[in-house]
């Protein structure tokens, strides 16, 4: 798989989750789900109640986003519960060792997100630890954002980084470079030249009249602007 598309369920209409969710279930990789406390942003939206029934009647695996102000205190409880992927903060998490490490132990993939003023250089380190690195394409808590074009410079450092660890750092497993808030059928290509290849997108698929239709599209995007990978066999 090249790339991930993740729609998120913000956009969606809470009130018939399993629906919205099954709108998408042909076509996209994931179901991203936004946990918002309140504190750590200015929203409120679901918890592990919600999550745990998603994961019962939902048949794409669960992308959770914890936009909350201890993640080290729920983190394992998502992973635990049944999503596949489970993204802390950088900014948010005091034990993001111990926090990534756990979440992995519950058999999830972990991921740690940054917020678009954060910088990526401090947190290099902890990407040994992580499945998914988030960059923020907004700033975190609302759907319908705009896009902020300054986070393109921070997916392609990360893309080579990421790059760098899998040929000289022996990594194994492939870590996602996802973005996440306005990413629409312009700025999916724009994020994928930049090396991201893992998409969330609420508005622009829930706002669309065919929801899977959607995705397909965002999909083919995202597949046409991807950079040429220049392996051992095509050099
Ligand atoms: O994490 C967040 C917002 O904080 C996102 O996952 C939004 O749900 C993306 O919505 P759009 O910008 O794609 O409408
Ligand atoms: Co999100």
């Amino acid at each position: 798989m090249s790339v991930r598309i993740s729609p998120s369920i913000l956009a969606a209409d809470f009130t018939r989750l399993a629906d919205e969710a099954a709108a998408v279930a042909d076509d996209a990789d994931l179901l991203h789900v936004d946990v918002m406390d309140n504190h750590f942003v200015p929203n409120l939206t679901v918890g592990l109640p919600v999550v745990e029934s998603l994961v019962k009647n939902v048949r794409l695996p669960l992308d959770i986003h914890l936009g909350v102000a201890d993640p080290d205190r729920w983190a394992p409880g998502y992973a635990e519960a049944g999503a596949r992927s489970v993204t802390i903060h950088a900014e948010a998490t005091i034990t993001p060792v111990r926090t990534l490490r756990a979440i992995r132990a519950a058999g999830a993939q972990a991921g740690l997100a940054l917020n678009p003023a954060t910088p990526l250089e401090p947190y290099e380190a902890l990407l040994a630890e992580a499945d998914t690195l988030l960059v923020m394409t907004v700033e975190p808590g609302f759907g319908s954002q705009r896009f902020l074009d300054f986070t393109l410079e921070k997916v392609r450092r990360a893309r080579r980084t990421i790059d760098a660890l899998a040929r000289f750092g022996g990594r194994r497993v492939p870590l996602w470079l996802q973005v996440d808030g306005g990413v629409n059928e312009t700025t999916i290509a724009r994020c994928a030249e930049a090396g991201a290849d893992s998409f969330v997108a609420g508005s622009a698929v829930y706002a669309a009249a065919d929801p899977g239709a959607a995705v397909r599209a965002l999909r083919a995007r995202a597949e046409d602007a991807r950079p040429v990978t220049v392996t051992a066999e095509t050099a």
